[in-house]
């Protein structure tokens, strides 16, 4: 079967859970059609997305398959041409930037250029959503600040300017703020990017850590298949700008997946833990 003929007949079929009921979702992106202004070409075209409610997701395909641009649309930081995104059933229209802002946060590739900034003010500046216009710092936002800094494991970083850090110390920094920000739902496209991998591992740790004790529903694009395979609930795997599969890493990641939507020629073994291990790229691998 092709994939446009896999993902057509799946449209309107729901992730489900070990017992195949569906799964209730936090996020959902229903018949997107997405392109940029500055080009008439449509990135990504999706019947339907969902984010499984209290899980996490990871968004895997090639370089250039439309993850980011899914994220923008997910976040309201790209209007769709088509289609509707809604949060906790709710359209993401009838959300103020700042009222979106608690209910979700956001880590993307593009940050904004705050000018010169520390690392601490940086972070203070995600609690702006809980903030009044008036308002000064709270306790609470303190202890935001305070717990985010220690998960992020930068306290030594906390006075220095944002613009003289490494590119992995920004990432830190960041993710601290979003973590900060204290939502129920995090969207995050490649948090890892930039980390070494004692780092990437606390990363994925604290994303797991906020999941299991505080319920938080995520939804993070991750290269690594291996590692995605792991560490997520489950996967969404896109190619060309459509939903190629979506389930439990078990069920979406095969040989099949990898040739279609990697274009390699991979095994994937389960034992001890899920991973992809090359035989040999195909001739006609994608770049
Ligand atoms: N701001 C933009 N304006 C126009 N086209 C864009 C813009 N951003 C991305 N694109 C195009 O959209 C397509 C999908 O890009 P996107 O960044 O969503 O892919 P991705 O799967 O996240 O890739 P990667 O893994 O390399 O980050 C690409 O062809 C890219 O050139």
């Amino acid at each position: 079967m092709s994939r446009t003929q896999q993902s057509a007949d799946r449209e309107q079929e729901r992730i489900t859970d070990d017992d195949g009921n569906a799964v209730e979702s936090a996020l959902v992106g229903d018949d997107l059609e997405l392109s940029y202004p500055t080009s008439e070409e449509t990135i990504v075209d999706c019947a339907r997305l969902d984010i499984p409610e209290g899980a996490v997701t990871a968004l895997v395909g090639p370089n250039g398959s439309g993850k980011s641009t899914l994220l923008k649309a997910l976040s309201k930081h790209l209007e769709p041409n088509a289609g509707s995104v809604q949060i906790h059933g709710k359209d993401l229209d009838a959300f103020s930037r700042k009222e979106l802002a608690r209910e979700m946060g956001v880590l993307s590739q593009e940050n904004d250029s705050l000018g010169s900034i520390s690392v601490e003010d940086l972070i203070y500046h995600g609690r702006y959503p809980h903030r009044g216009f008036f308002d000064g710092v709270s306790e609470e936002d303190q202890q935001a600040v305070e717990r985010a800094i220690e998960l992020a494991g930068i306290d030594h970083l906390r006075e220095s300017e944002l613009g003289q850090l490494s590119g992995g110390q920004k990432q830190l920094a960041w993710i601290a703020m979003v973590l900060a920000q204290d939502t129920d739902v995090l969207l995050l496209d490649e948090p890892t990017t930039f980390l070494d991998i004692h780092h990437q591992f606390r990363v994925l740790e604290t994303i797991r850590q906020l999941n299991e004790e505080r319920g938080v529903t995520v939804a993070v694009i991750l290269h690594d298949i291996s590692q995605a395979a792991r560490f997520a609930d489950y996967l969404v795997a896109m190619c060309d700008g459509e939903l190629y599969d979506w389930g439990p890493p078990e069920e979406v990641v095969t040989e099949q997946l990898l040739a279609d939507v990697f274009g390699v020629e991979a095994t994937v073994e389960y034992e001890p833990e899920l991973q992809v291990l090359p035989k040999r790229a195909l001739p006609d691998s994608r770049t």
